[in-house]
């Protein structure tokens, strides 16, 4: 019994349905198949008139000194057959045909023949139920199942001997014709099974199950639903057997003695003795058998049901575990998506005060605030550069904040931009050394750097966020250095670099405003060179430029970080100076004009341009006007007087 019911497996094919068949894809098989079937329902039926004609009905066996009788019925070993390896139908028919021709050929009413011809297909059926309900029991070459086979073949024998009943009341035959025609009906059965039936079964059924498999016509059994029903039709069938063969046995003993009894023969009751203590023999015998039969069937029933049960569980428990796997993914998706778009928006924002930021001193702020929080499982570093081109810390995160600090001094960074396009690996140490740089590159100047340390994890976002940055923080430091460059040139002079008369006009007026808030003072100079249009002709215009230039630089050296120098027009050049009065703004106008006199100016082949002078006039709020017009024309009129006054000289208005 041990490895019984086994699992389903490729040996046990099932039953070939009778739709599959007819609508089966391979017309050569499916005639074949009938070719067989009809073969050996005329073999059946041939078989059974031999049984009859040669008389293979009721042979007396003796067996240590026991007597019983064995009937030969070749069509049920062909039913056997047709019931383990096509289905119940494919047996049941040629079963019954045979037997109903052959009872109404010998003189049996057809309407008894119709009955008596289901005997043995209601033997079969039980055995057909058997494996309905135990599909794995047909693995026939197991143990535990030939044990089956045995048990449920001489149920199914006893079961199929009620026709013996039939047969005896059909043809009126005496009481002691009955009880060797039913004996030799069930012992014929089984012995047919255990002797012929069974040793096939056990040689030939992988191979036909091989077959059968390799057709796909066959089907599994799947009891299903139906098991239970199945399961109680059995044990009724069983249950009316032993009753029925009780009832016979009983009946069969009371006629004997009572047919005993109204003999006047007293050497009657030696035979009859010898019959009631057969029957009640064999009574005990199938009843035990029949019970037998029922625990085993029992506790078939009962493993191979556990055992589906076992799989269903663990099958529930695998897809609990599949979806449990799901589940968890999706949330890693989810998570992953939560934090994609936490880094876009992140990026969106960093995006817009980039492009808000007018200095790259805002852009480096912006991004001390934004980096750590976009890349919070990446260390890293930012970085300034210096006028000494080094890399200045700004700010770092991470869990290893020292990487950056110690390795960003160490790093030589070439001044070829080229080699800044691609982030290389600077990593010294590892894990925790610099992996990637990010430059922030303003036009071909670099502003700054990031520094990265490995990746926590090979996650593309990253990959995406840093791709982005690059780029985003590119544009940005773009943008702002061509802003810058149209800033300078809207308000500077280009040859001179000082600042031009529209910036000056429009700083003027609100320096004008903060002094009187302030009660403050304000003077303007008005410094005009002199006799400049001798030096352009005698010398060229190139030379006039550079005179121009080596003034204006002069001037914006000499002058603090709150005045304003500014090219006004030609070779004059205004100089403001907030917070300062009339007489310290003299003195210091003294003080350029002494100094341009003794300044030693280049032309562009080397040689040494002629000593300048400049005639200044000054002009101071309050005393000369409040607004930048009255102002300008106050130290124009004053420049003009130091002009007519000799030139290279400081007036006031
Ligand atoms: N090289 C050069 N010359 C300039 C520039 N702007 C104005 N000038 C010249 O400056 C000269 C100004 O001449 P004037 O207004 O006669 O004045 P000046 O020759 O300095 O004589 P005074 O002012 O009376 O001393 C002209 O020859 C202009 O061509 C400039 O950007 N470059």
């Amino acid at each position: 019994m041990k490895g019984m019911p086994a699992a389903p497996n490729t040996t046990v094919a099932g039953h070939l349905n009778l739709a599959a068949f007819l609508s089966g894809p391979d017309p050569m098989l499916r005639k074949l198949i009938l070719l067989l079937w009809v073969t050996s329902a005329v073999m059946s039926a041939l078989f059974g008139v031999a049984a009859v004609e040669l008389d293979w009905s009721t042979i007396p066996v003796r067996l240590d000194g026991h007597e019983f009788y064995v009937t030969v019925y070749p069509p049920l070993i062909l039913g056997m057959f047709w019931l383990f390896w096509f289905g119940y139908w494919w047996a049941a028919i040629p079963t019954w045909a045979t037997t109903f021709i052959l009872a109404t050929h010998y003189g049996m009413p057809w309407e008894w023949a119709l009955l008596f011809a289901c005997s043995d297909p209601l033997g079969l059926a039980l055995i057909a139920l058997v494996y309905w309900s135990l599909p794995d029991a047909m693995d026939i070459r197991r143990p535990g199942n030939i044990l089956l086979f045995v048990l449920f073949s001489f149920a199914g024998a006893v079961l199929s001997s009620v026709g013996a009943f039939i047969w005896s009341h059909a043809t009126q035959a005496e009481v002691t014709q009955l009880y060797p025609v039913w004996e030799g009906w069930w012992v014929g059965f089984m012995l047919q099974n255990l002797i012929i039936v069974l040793p096939i079964l056990l040689l030939c059924d992988p191979l036909i199950r091989r077959w059968q498999n390799g057709t796909r016509l066959w089907r599994h059994y799947t009891p299903g639903r139906r098991a239970l029903r199945q399961s109680l039709i059995i044990a009724l069938m069983l249950v009316l057997t032993a009753i029925m063969f009780s009832w016979f046995s009983a009946s069969l003993t009371e006629k004997a003695i009572t047919t005993a009894a109204h003999s006047r023969d007293p050497y009657i009751w030696q035979p009859v003795a010898q019959m009631v203590k057969e029957s009640i023999g064999a009574l005990m015998t199938v009843l035990m058998i029949l019970m037998a039969a029922i625990t085993v069937f029992g506790i078939y029933l009962f493993r191979y049901w556990s055992e589906r049960l076992t799989e269903t569980h663990q099958s529930v428990l695998r897809s609990n575990r599949r979806l449990t796997a799901e589940i968890r993914q999706r949330e890693k998706v989810q998570g992953e998506l939560q934090e994609r778009y936490h880094m876009l928006n992140l990026m969106a924002q960093l995006d817009s005060r980039l492009h808000a930021a007018d200095s790259a001193h805002e852009v480096i702020n912006a991004l001390a605030e934004y980096l750590p929080r976009q890349l919070p499982r990446m260390e890293g570093v930012l970085c300034r550069m210096t006028p000494e081109w080094k890399l200045e810390i700004l700010t770092h995160w991470g869990r290893h904040p020292l990487i950056g600090a110690r390795f960003a001094a160490e790093i030589e960074l070439t001044k070829d931009p080229a080699h800044w396009h691609s982030p290389y690996s600077y990593d010294p140490e590892g894990l925790h050394g610099i992996h990637r740089v990010l430059p922030l590159k303003s036009g071909h100047e670099l502003a700054g750097a990031v520094l990265l340390g490995a990746s926590a994890d090979e996650d593309p976002a990253v990959e995406a966020v840093l791709q982005m940055l690059t780029e985003h923080l590119t544009l940005a430091l773009t943008n702002l250095k061509l802003r810058e460059k149209l800033v300078e040139e809207a308000t500077h002079d280009p040859l001179t670099g000082l600042y031009n008369r529209r910036y000056l006009q429009d700083w003027l007026e609100k320096e004008l405003v903060r002094s009187q808030r302030h009660g403050r003072a304000l003077s303007l100079m008005m410094i005009d060179i002199d006799h400049f249009k001798v030096l352009n002709d005698t010398l060229g215009h190139a030379a006039g430029d550079r005179a121009l230039q080596g003034l204006s630089h002069y001037i914006s050296a000499q002058i603090r970080q709150s005045d304003v120098a500014c090219r006004f027009g030609g070779e004059e050049i205004i100089l403001v100076m907030p917070e300062t009065s009339r007489d310290t703004a003299a003195m210091r106008a003294q003080q350029l004009c002494e100094g341009i006199r003794s300044l030693k100016l280049m032309a562009d082949d080397g040689s040494l341009l002629p000593p300048m002078t400049v005639s200044i006039g000054l002009a101071s709020y309050p005393d000369e006007g409040g607004t930048a017009s009255a102002l300008f024309r106050a130290a124009d009129m004053a420049m003009y007087k130091a002009k007519s006054s000799g030139r290279n000289q400081v007036c006031c208005y």
